[in-house]
Order: structure tokens, then C-alpha cells, then sequence
């Protein structure tokens, strides 16, 4: 199986130009972000700034859209990984006119004790949406405990991926592929052709792809 795969018609240029020109897009080699997953890292892209921006958000969801309609056509809920997720996930149903519904990462420790909130039935057939994956770890959760309440998850739609050996794994593991908008060489390469990053940033930026969970060690 191949574990990242492109979106279709969606434009990815013009996408990464998007996050690029909203400050999604934050480099500091010199004092590492700590991400999800507890790595350090040059780069931190701060995907809900979409949410600010109707164009782009637009061109987000329908990216979604048409990964929907070309590969997955019976799907009949759309899921979001909380928190980041929730938003476009729920816009993109309500296009669909879809159910949704979101996954929290840990099981609520009050209330009605729920991992997945919204009204999840067996055997329905779902994606879930994603804002950034890097390890995958948030997403492929989800997926998890979806799967465990019976549903049937046909996918992972993120709008911008790292694309790390890591999360390939454990995508090919899961069996459910992930796509997503913008890929991080995409997004390296439009920085660059904007100046936005120089030469030895962008040496920088590759390389560190390749071994991140070392990184600032
Ligand atoms: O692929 P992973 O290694 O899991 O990392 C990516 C996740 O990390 C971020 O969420 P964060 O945990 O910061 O929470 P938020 O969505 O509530 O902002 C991001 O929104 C993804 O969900
Ligand atoms: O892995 C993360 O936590 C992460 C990375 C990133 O670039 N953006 C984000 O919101 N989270």
C-alpha cells in the first residue's frame, strides 16, 4: 500500500503559497518548537490560522471534497481529531451533508467517560480529518478507536504532512492510507521559490526530515 498519497485536483501550490503568506509557517533551528509527540523541531506549522482565512479554508475543504468524491464516494461520517481537526471536519460534512463527529485523544475522565463524541454508529463508513501529521500518532489513534466502536475508517485527510518514515509505518500498519493537501517537500520547495527561506534553510529543512527524532539532542 502506498502510505501518503496526493490529493487531485486541488492546487498544491497555490495552498502552500496560502500558509506561507498567513504566518502558518514558523522556522527557529535556534530555539526548537516541542511538538505533540514530544520531539524538538526547527519548524512548527500552525495549520488553525486557516480558520481565519475563508478563501483558504475554502480551498482546504474542497481539497477534501474532491478526495471524497474521487476515491471515496460511500463515505458516511466525517470524523475530527480533537482539537485541531474538529473545525474543518465539520465544515466539510456539513458541504457533504454528512454526520460528524470527533475523537478526543484520551477518553473524558467525566461525564459520559467518551473517547469519540457524536453519534458513531457500527459499520458506518468514515474519514478522518487531520490538520498536521507528523508522527501520525494523533490521527492513527483516532483511527483506532473508531475502529474499535465498529466503524469502518477508509482514510486519513490531513492538510499538510511531513511525510516521515515514522508515520509511513505506521500508516502501512493501520492499512488506512493517508493523503494530504500539501506535502513537506511541496511546501519547502514554494518557500524557497518565494524567498521565504534561503539556500542553507532549506539544506537545513531537508535534512532534518530525515532523522527528526534527533533533533537538538
Ligand atoms: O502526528 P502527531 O505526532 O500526532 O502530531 C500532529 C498533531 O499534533 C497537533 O495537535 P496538538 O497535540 O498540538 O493538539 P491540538 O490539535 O489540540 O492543537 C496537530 O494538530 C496534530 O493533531
Ligand atoms: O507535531 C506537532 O505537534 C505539530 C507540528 C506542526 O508543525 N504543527 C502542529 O500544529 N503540530
Amino acid at each position: 500500500m502506498k502510505p501518503f498519497r496526493d490529493s487531485y485536483v486541488q492546487d498544491v501550490d497555490t495552498l502552500a503559497v496560502g500558509l506561507l503568506q498567513i504566518g502558518a509557517v514558523e522556522l527557529r533551528p535556534n530555539d526548537p518548537f516541542t511538538w505533540s509527540s514530544g520531539w524538538k523541531s526547527p519548524i512548527y506549522c500552525d495549520n488553525r490560522l486557516v480558520l481565519g482565512y475563508p478563501m483558504l479554508r475554502d480551498l482546504v475543504v474542497s481539497g477534501f471534497e474532491n478526495i471524497i468524491a474521487t476515491d471515496f464516494p460511500a463515505v458516511e461520517l466525517v470524523a475530527g481529531t480533537a482539537t485541531a481537526g474538529i473545525p474543518h471536519a465539520a465544515i466539510l460534512a456539513d458541504r457533504l451533508s454528512l454526520p460528524t463527529a470527533y475523537v478526543r485523544s484520551q477518553a473524558k475522565a467525566h461525564g459520559r467517560g467518551k473517547q469519540i463524541e457524536g453519534h458513531v454508529r457500527a459499520g458506518m463508513k468514515a474519514v478522518v480529518i487531520e490538520d498536521t501529521l507528523s508522527t501520525g500518532q494523533s490521527a492513527y489513534q483516532a483511527v483506532s478507536s473508531l475502529q474499535e466502536a465498529g466503524v469502518d475508517v477508509l482514510a486519513v485527510l490531513s492538510i499538510l504532512s511531513y511525510d516521515f518514515d515514522a508515520a509511513g509505518e505506521r500508516i502501512q500498519e493501520s492499512g488506512v492510507p493517508a493523503y494530504r493537501l500539501v506535502p513537506y517537500r511541496s511546501l519547502v520547495r514554494v518557500a524557497r521559490e518565494r524567498g521565504d527561506v534561503n539556500d542553507q534553510e532549506v539544506e537545513l529543512l531537508m535534512r532534518w526530515r530525515e532523522a527528526p527524532e534527533n533533533f537538538g539532542m
